[in-house]
């Protein structure tokens, strides 16, 4: 079991983004989308969305306009079948925005705000005690 993981972990061909820059023609266009990187010069003509928006986008980064359409599940296991490598380590971009869970990199940040949101009904029914004791006592 292990060594099969290991060998297809070898298989994988492995490509800068420096490479892939010229690669963004009509007979070659690549493109890159969460570090993956992926052949679409068969699949311009199938794509539902049009060949102009994946040539814009070959032999960039289009992980951003792919998430923006909101692409089905179906469209994402279609695009296994375009695959044809990596991007190297030095070159990966950490975050997989569309991915990502929402409260990941939040959660400290929320447990601040939860402070000021606290903060703020306190002052206020304060103010309202003092004021309903100074009129009505
Ligand atoms: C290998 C990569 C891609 C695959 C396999 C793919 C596949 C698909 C599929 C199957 C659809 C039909 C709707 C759906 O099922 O979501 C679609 C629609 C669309 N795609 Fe892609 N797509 C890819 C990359 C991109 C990129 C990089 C962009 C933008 C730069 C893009 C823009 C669009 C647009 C604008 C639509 C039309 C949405 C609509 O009419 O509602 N796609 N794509």
């Amino acid at each position: 079991m292990s060594e099969e993981v290991q060998k297809v972990s070898e298989e994988v061909t492995l490509f800068t983004r420096e490479e892939l820059k010229s690669r963004n023609t009509r007979e070659d266009a690549i493109l890159i989308i969460h570090n993956g990187v992926y052949d679409v010069t068969k699949f311009l003509d199938e794509h539902p969305g049009g060949e102009e928006v994946l040539l814009e986008m070959a032999g960039k980064d289009a992980s951003e306009p792919f998430e923006d359409v909101s692409h089905s599940s179906d469209a994402r296991s279609l695009m296994k079948k375009y695959k044809v490598g990596e991007l190297v380590e030095a070159d990966r971009s950490a975050a997989r925005a569309g991915f990502a869970p929402a409260w990941t990199n939040d959660q400290p940040q929320d447990q601040g705000n939860a402070w000021s949101a606290w903060l703020l009904p306190l002052v206020l029914g304060l103010a309202a005690t003092v004021i309903y004791r100074y009129i009505f006592v």
